[in-house]
């Protein structure tokens, strides 16, 4: 495994082109989810590391957002063609560190390489404007700039896809970057910069640093030469980051938590309904923000669709992420196998039933039961947090308005779905869902083409779409006077 994928797990730091440990020299173990070993060890960086890692930032800014954009394009070409090249060396890394099964690897890192892709083409139409003038002897131009160094703080659950939608329109844009990945997954990331160095992206455009969250965290935040902050995590974290960064007034982008209504009406197709549950609900082991978290099921066809849904979930075949056919890995750690207990508990307790699974897997460590529970109630757990498991609550309702009034009751807008055979139906309930994200009759809709982002505590800013690299650039207003106008 390390043979195979050695050229790309790099164990140090990247600042100003050179791989390096923590000044210290302390580092942190890195687990493989699935057999609760170590793979290898990263450094354990703070606050001074981060700083260099800034001022290096900082510097190679000056050169590289006088680059063209169509130079810019070719070199973020050469690294979609470099990701896509390895994505099955960078997928097998990614499985070990993360624990998904390789197919949803190999996924993601295609995933990677297209948004990569995207921006490649999206960074040369960052059109300004010309604006017709209320003066005759004045012309007023509106033009894009890069914002300048940037901060991504990417989350353990997909490594490589939330990096490249963060560093993709950052680079393309003639940003900078310092990246501080998931402690628990950081050779995806590490592993960017092996990439970027191949394909000649200049040194100190990307820099990545390891370590303790805190310190690296609050020197980004305090820091005036970082102007954004871009983060995928939780939404604690992400207010916390909000409130820091407000001492230096940055810009930030934040895609944080979420809490997913899956919506199945009488009249939607049954196989199709089931095809995108079993999508919505179990990519990822259940560990993904767009991941259903309550299924709302109208009573008509409430009981075939537990039925089907359980069925269809007992076929998973669980295992370990490396070997070929697993479709549901372990989970990260210890501590999410145990809040996914904590939920079946809970939801046992006040009266559900569990239809299948909702235990620890027999294979021990964090695997764990794909579940079914039907009889979920508002009182229950899942009904305000982010489950980020294999479990999914059934809840039945009656009628249209009480389904969308269900699916808004949370701070959460990030995705839902509904699925219904009802073409009046579709647009009532798609303009009264509050969310940033909304699949109509489809479970999977994540693509570099289209806006991704929440609305109300889910975050702010939208990753992907023409949108998604607006967050990189400053508008600037020009009034050009004199000349002879
Ligand atoms: N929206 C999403 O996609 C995600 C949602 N979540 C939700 O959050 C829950 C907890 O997951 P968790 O991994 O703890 O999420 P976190 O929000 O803690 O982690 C996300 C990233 O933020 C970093 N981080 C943590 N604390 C700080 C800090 N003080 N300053 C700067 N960066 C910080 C983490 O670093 P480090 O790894 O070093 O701690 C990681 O890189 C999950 O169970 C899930 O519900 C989690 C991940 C992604
Ligand atoms: O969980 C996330 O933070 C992003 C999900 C990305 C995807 O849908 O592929």
């Amino acid at each position: 495994m390390l043979q195979k994928t050695s050229h790309f797990m790099k164990q140090a730091n990247l600042i100003n082109g050179e791989w390096v440990q923590a000044d210290t020299g302390a580092t942190i173990d890195v687990i493989n989810p699935a057999t609760g070993l170590k793979i290898g060890t990263v450094p354990k960086s703070g606050a001074a590391e981060t700083r260099r890692a800034i001022e290096a930032a900082d510097k190679a800014f000056l050169t590289w957002r006088k680059t063209s954009a169509l130079e810019r394009s070719k070199l973020l070409r050469k690294l979609h063609d470099a990701i896509m090249d390895n994505q099955d060396v960078l997928a097998e890394l990614l499985t070990t560190e993360q624990g998904k099964s390789l197919f949803e690897a190999r996924g993601e890192v295609g995933m990677s390489a297209a948004y990569v892709l995207w921006f490649a083409e999206e960074g040369r139409r960052t059109y300004g404007d010309v604006v017709p003038s209320p003066w005759a002897d004045r012309r007023i131009i509106v033009t894009k700039e890069p914002v300048g160094v940037i901060a991504a703080i990417t989350p353990w659950n997909f490594p490589s896809s939330m990096l490249a939608r963060k560093l993709g329109p950052a680079l393309a844009a003639g940003c900078t970057s310092v990246v501080k990945p998931a402690t628990q997954t950081p050779y995806s990331a590490l592993a960017w910069g092996v990439l970027a160095e191949e394909v000649g992206i200049p040194k100190g455009v990307i820099n990545i640093v390891t370590g303790s969250p805190g310190e690296i965290g609050d020197e980004i935040c305090a820091n005036p030469l970082v102007k954004k902050i871009t983060f995928t995590g939780s939404t604690p974290v992400g207010k916390m980051l909000i409130q820091k960064s407000a001492t230096t007034v940055k810009k930030v982008s934040m895609e944080l938590g979420g809490n997913a209504p899956f919506i199945v009406f009488d009249d939607a197709d049954l196989d199709r309904a089931v095809e995108g549950a079993m999508v919505a609900k179990f990519r990822n082991s259940g560990q993904t923000c767009v991941c259903t978290n309550r299924f709302f099921v109208q009573a008509g066809i409430h009981d075939k669709f537990v039925e089907r849904l359980a069925e269809a979930t007992e076929k998973l075949k669980v295992g370990s992420g490396l070997e070929e056919g697993t479709q549901q890995g372990p989970l990260i750690d210890e501590k999410a196998a145990q809040k996914t207990e904590e939920f079946v508990a809970d939801a046992k307790a006040k009266g559900a039933t569990v239809v299948t699974g909702g235990k620890r897997h027999a294979l021990g460590g964090s695997f764990f039961e794909p579940t079914v529970i039907s009889g979920a109630k508002p009182d229950m757990m899942f009904m305000k947090e982010e489950i980020f498991g294999p479990v999914a609550p059934v809840f039945e309702f009656k009628s249209e308005e009480e389904a969308v009034r269900l699916a808004n009751d949370t701070e959460f807008g990030l995705a839902c779905y509904f699925y219904t055979g009802d073409l009046g139906r579709a647009f009532r309930v798609m303009e009264g869902l509050k969310y940033g994200m909304v699949g109509v009759n489809e479970g999977l809709i994540t693509t570099p083409e289209a806006p991704f982002g929440g609305v109300k505590e889910s975050g702010l800013g939208k990753e992907g779409g023409h949108q998604g690299i607006e967050d990189y650039l400053d508008t600037k207003y020009v009034c050009l006077g004199g000349l002879g106008l």
